[in-house]
C-alpha cells in the first residue's frame, strides 16, 4: 500500500459539530472472526470493521476453508469448524498491512496439521516477527522467517506444549499469539506483561466458553477446550474516536459528540492524557455494549497546555501517539514523551515520520530514542507525507484544521485498512478536507 499517489487536500475548515459514529473496532473484529472460525456452531459478528486490515484477516479464514457470509456491511456470519476443521491453504496467506493479523494468525497456524505460509504488504514485511516466534518456537512450533521478517513459513504437525512466558515487551499481539497456541499445547500456557496489554482476546475468549483465568498484566489457560459459537457485538473503535476527540479539542468553536466508542480502559490513554492537558472532554451516557463498556464521548474545543505523558499511560494509547502529537504542537508549552520505542515498530516509525510531517507545518519537534519532545508551535501550510501510515494521514489532516494555509498529504490510501469513510466523515462535521484520489493514468507523467 506504501507509495499510492492517492493524496488528500486538507485545510481549516469549520468549528467542528454534530454527532459522529466511527467505525468498529479493529483489534475486536479481527479477534470475533479468528475465534468464530475456530468454534463449534455459527458466529455472528455485528458492528465489524470493514476495513482492509479485518477483511484479509476474513480473507485468510476463508482460504483456510471456513465460510463466512456478508448479509450486510459491519456484518459477518461465520460458519465455525472447530479447532481442529482448518484445511491446507492452497496458496500464501495475506495479511496485507495487519501486525494483529500476522501475529495472532501465527499462533493459531504454529498448531495445525498442515503447513502454512504468511505474507503482508511492504510495510507489513519490514514489522519485527521475531517477539512471536521466539515464544511459538518455546512451545515446540517451527516457523522460518528471513531474519525475524516476513514471510513466515509455519510448519506443521507439531505437538505443542504450554509455557510460562515473560514479554519483553507489552504487545497485545504477542501475548495473543501465545494464548490462541496455548488452545492447542498440552498443559498451562501463562503470560505475564510487562505492562498490562488490551485483554480482547482473553475476555472474548472467555465468552467463547473457553477457562481463562486473567487480570490486568498476566493470563492463563489449559490447552484441551472447545470454543463454543456466540454472537459478537463489536463497539465503535476508540482509536478512530481519537482523532475527533483531539481535532474538536484544537480548533477553536468547536463541539462534537463522538457516539457509543469502546471504553475498555486499555485502550483510553489518550482520554486520560488529553484530560491531563486541559482538554474538555465530557463522558457520557456509560452502558454495555456486548460485553464491553461503550459511552458517548461529548467534547469541546479548550486550550490545552504541554505534559510529560506518564509512562504507564504509553500501552494505553499506543495507538494514538500521532494524535496526541498534534494536540502537543497545539498546545501551550512542552510536551514529553518517553518510553515508546514501540512506535517505531508500527507501519511506518511513528516517531520519526510525525517529527518529519510535524516539522514541515512548523511545529518544533525533536525525537528521542523512545520518544519526541514537543514544543507548542503556530503551524502553517506546506506538503508532507503519511509514508503510508493510516495514523499518520489521520493525525496530519488534524493538524491541517489549525494551519492557515493548505496542507497537501500524500501516500494516504492505507487509511481504508483501519477506518474507511474517515473523509466523509470527518468533512460532514467541519474539517477542511478534500480526497485528491489516485490521478487519472492520463495525468500521470
Ligand atoms: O492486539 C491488538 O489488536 C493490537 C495491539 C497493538 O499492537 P502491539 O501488540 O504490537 O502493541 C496495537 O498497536 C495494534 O493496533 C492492535
Ligand atoms: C499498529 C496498528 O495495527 P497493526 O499492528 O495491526 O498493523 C495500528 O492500527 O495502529
Amino acid at each position: 500500500m506504501s507509495g499510492s499517489s492517492q493524496h488528500w487536500i486538507a485545510s481549516a475548515g469549520a468549528p467542528l459539530r454534530g454527532r459522529v459514529r466511527v467505525p468498529g473496532d479493529k483489534s475486536i473484529s479481527h479477534r470475533a472472526v479468528m475465534l468464530g472460525a475456530l468454534a463449534d456452531g455459527v458466529t455472528r459478528v455485528s458492528g465489524f470493521l470493514e476495513g482492509e486490515d479485518t477483511r484479509a484477516t476474513a480473507r485468510v479464514f476463508e482460504q483456510l476453508g471456513v465460510l463466512i457470509e456478508t448479509p450486510s456491511a459491519s456484518e459477518r456470519i461465520v460458519h465455525g469448524v472447530g479447532l481442529h476443521g482448518l484445511r491446507a491453504p492452497g496458496a500464501p496467506l495475506d495479511c496485507g498491512n495487519a501486525g494483529t493479523g500476522m501475529r495472532l494468525l501465527a499462533g493459531v497456524l504454529a498448531a495445525q496439521a498442515f503447513d502454512s505460509v504468511l505474507v503482508g504488504d511492504a510495510s507489513l514485511s519490514k514489522r519485527p516477527m521475531k517477539r512471536v516466534i521466539e515464544p511459538l518456537e518455546r512451545m515446540g512450533a517451527l516457523i522460518e522467517s528471513h531474519d525475524g521478517l516476513p514471510p513466515l513459513q509455519v510448519r506443521g504437525g507439531r505437538a505443542l506444549h504450554g509455557v510460562e512466558y515473560a514479554l519483553p515487551v507489552a504487545s497485545a499481539q504477542v501475548k495473543s499469539a501465545i494464548l490462541l497456541a496455548g488452545l492447542y499445547a498440552q498443559g498451562t500456557t501463562r503470560v505475564v506483561e510487562p505492562h498490562p496489554t488490551r485483554d480482547y482476546t482473553e475476555r472474548m475468549l472467555a465468552a467463547f466458553g473457553w477457562p481463562v483465568d486473567f487480570s490486568p498484566g498476566r493470563a492463563q489457560l489449559e490447552g484441551g477446550h472447545r470454543l463454543r459459537a456466540t454472537d459478537v457485538d463489536v463497539p465503535a473503535d476508540f482509536s478512530s474516536a481519537a482523532f475527533f476527540l483531539v481535532a474538536a479539542s484544537v480548533v477553536p468553536g468547536s463541539e462534537l459528540c463522538v457516539d457509543a466508542v469502546g471504553m475498555n480502559p486499555r485502550r483510553t490513554g489518550l482520554l486520560r492524557a488529553l484530560r491531563a492537558m486541559g482538554a474538555d472532554i465530557d463522558v457520557r451516557n456509560e452502558r454495555e455494549q456486548g460485553g464491553e463498556g461503550v459511552a458517548d464521548l461529548h467534547v469541546r474545543y479548550a486550550p490545552l497546555r504541554g505534559i510529560d505523558v506518564p509512562v504507564e499511560l504509553v500501552p494505553d494509547m499506543i495507538d494514538e501517539f500521532p494524535a496526541l502529537f498534534v494536540a502537543a504542537a497545539c498546545a501551550q508549552g512542552r510536551t514529553v514523551v518517553r518510553g515508546a520505542a514501540e512506535l517505531r515498530v508500527k507501519e511506518s516509525d511513528r516517531i520519526a515520520t510525525m517529527a518529519v510531517g510535524l516539522r514541515a507545518l512548523g511545529a518544533r519537534i525533536e525525537e528521542t530514542p523512545d520518544g519526541a519532545i514537543i514544543e507548542g508551535s503556530t503551524l502553517h501550510g506546506g506538503a508532507v507525507d503519511s509514508h503510508g501510515d493510516h495514523r499518520i494521514a489521520m493525525s496530519l489532516a488534524i493538524a491541517a484544521q489549525r494551519v492557515g494555509g493548505p496542507v497537501r498529504i500524500d501516500d494516504v490510501a492505507n487509511v481504508a485498512t483501519s477506518f474507511p469513510g474517515f473523509v466523509a466523515l470527518a468533512r460532514g462535521c467541519g474539517f477542511g478536507l478534500d480526497d485528491a484520489g489516485e490521478p487519472a493514468s492520463d495525468q500521470l507523467v
